[in-house]
Parts: C-alpha cells; sequence; structure tokens
C-alpha cells in the first residue's frame, strides 16, 4: 500500500487495484483483511462451478458425435480455420458467440450446460423435471432466460443474490468449449464407445463427474497446413 501509494507505476487498474483503493477511500468499511477472504470466496465460486460445466458438456458432446460434428463445423464456418483467432478478445468471442445463437447452436449448448447446475442447486420438483426433459434434447429453440427471469431455470440463482460471476462464467465456458472443440478432434481412450461413457454424478457443493471425464485431443492438420 505504502508502495501504491508512491508510485502510480505499481498501478495496474486491475481488480485488486480497485478493492485497494476502495479501502483507502475514507469512511469505507472495506479494509484490507476483507480482500483476501473475498479473492479466496471468487476462486471456490468460480472455479469447479465453471471446470465442471465445461467439462459435463464434454462429456455430453462426445456422447453425440454428430452434434459434436455440427457444432465444430458451425465454428469453423463462423471463426475460420485458424485457431490463433479464437483468443481471451472481448469483441471476438461476443461477436462469434452472438453468430453462433443466431444458428441456434450455441444456445442449445448453453441450455444444457446449465441444467446440470440446475441440478445442483436449489433444486426443486419442477426444476428437476424441466431438468430431465432438457438432456433428451440437444437443439432446442429455448424461450427460457438463464439469467433468473425464469423460476423454473435458475442456474444462476435469482434476484438479489444472483451469481456475480454470471456474465465472466458465460463467456468462458463459451470460450473454454469453443476454443477446444475449434483446435482439436476428440476421441476416448481405448476406442472406446460413446455410449460407454461413465455419466454417474458425484453429489457434493458441486456436482462432478464420479469418474472423471478421459478424452484424447488431436490436433487437427489442417491447421499446421493452413
Ligand atoms: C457456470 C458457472 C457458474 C454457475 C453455474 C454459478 C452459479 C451460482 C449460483 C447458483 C449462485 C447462488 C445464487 C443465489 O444465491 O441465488 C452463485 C453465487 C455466486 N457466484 Fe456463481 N456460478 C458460476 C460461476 C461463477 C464465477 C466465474 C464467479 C466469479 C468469478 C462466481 C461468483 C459468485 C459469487 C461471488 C456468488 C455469491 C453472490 C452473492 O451471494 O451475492 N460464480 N453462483
Amino acid at each position: 500500500m505504502e508502495v501504491r501509494a508512491l508510485d502510480s507505476m505499481t498501478r495496474n487498474g486491475d481488480f485488486l487495484d480497485g478493492l485497494l483503493d476502495q479501502c483507502e477511500e475514507n469512511a469505507s468499511y472495506f479494509t484490507r483483511q476483507n480482500i483476501k477472504p473475498l479473492i479466496l470466496n471468487l476462486f471456490i465460486a468460480g472455479s469447479d462451478t465453471s471446470a465442471l460445466t465445461t467439462e459435463w458438456a464434454m462429456a455430453e458432446l462426445l456422447r453425440k458425435p454428430k452434434v459434436l460434428q455440427k457444432t465444430k463445423r458451425e465454428l469453423m464456418e463462423v471463426i475460420g480455420m485458424e485457431p490463433k483467432e479464437l483468443c481471451m478478445n472481448q469483441t471476438l468471442i461476443d461477436s462469434h458467440i452472438f453468430k453462433l445463437s443466431s444458428k441456434k447452436l450455441c444456445g442449445s449448448i448453453l441450455w444444457l450446460l446449465f441444467s446440470y447446475l440446475t441440478k445442483s442447486k436449489r433444486i426443486s420438483k419442477y426444476a428437476a423435471t424441466i431438468y430431465r426433459r432438457t438432456l433428451s434434447f440437444w437443439f432446442i429453440d429455448s424461450s427460457l432466460d438463464f439469467r433468473g427471469r425464469d423460476f423454473e431455470y435458475i442456474p444462476f440463482g435469482g434476484g438479489r443474490r444472483i451469481c456475480s460471476g454470471m456474465p465472466l462464467a458465460v463467456r468462458m465456458v463459451h470460450l473454454m468449449l469453443a476454443s477446444m472443440i475449434h483446435s482439436f478432434d476428440w476421441k476416448l481412450p481405448h476406442g472406446m464407445n460413446p455410449q460407454d461413457l461413465d455419466m454417474q454424478e458425484q453429489f457434493g457443493t458441486t456436482l462432478r463427474k464420479a469418474v472423471p471425464l478421459c478424452v484424447v485431443p488431436i490436433y487437427l492438420v489442417e491447421h499446421k497446413t493452413g
């Protein structure tokens, strides 16, 4: 903090700087002691949820090779062949995702992804029915909003305590999935049949796969040769 006061170069304008600025404000109830638990909270709330959603989605895609292929084709159409284009660039991701959503593809993936999390959080009988129904379909032209407006489907909760990481989570999960599908072909190990993939769940704070997904990435030759 002393160094920050002396040297404006040590400021990156990032989240931590914002928190430290807040501590320094007169009459702020927020102190340096609050920063560590707050950041820890964000890691706990943000890492397993996003990683497991991505893992479940990959597992579902691998069980449905035609859907995986269709997803890949759409990504190739929208992004092109060059994997380096798919980087952590906000504008790029958003524009790509919107293009895909218009084809109902990403929308349907999102729908599937978050259904898992719906199951792990505050599940009601009604949500359970929706969840089961959701898993039977892939290409749903869903009119349900995952942002807490339709109470039968609240993967991020709703109201004042709705997940504050939702905008980040939606982008991260899409980006991770899209990068993986776009850049590699995927196959199951030891010639495993997609239908034999173990989809059992392990109950917990977040719903993980009982048997972690093991899958082999194959680098696409077209990418190398251009
Ligand atoms: C797919 C990913 C995620 C899912 C499904 C998810 C889901 C949820 C749910 C259901 C809640 C409880 C909302 C309520 O009480 O009504 C929640 C809260 C929260 N989430 Fe997420 N989350 C995800 C990712 C993230 C990420 C990436 C972050 C931050 C980096 C984050 C930060 C938080 C925080 C801080 C809360 C507490 C909000 C509060 O109580 O005011 N989450 N999340």
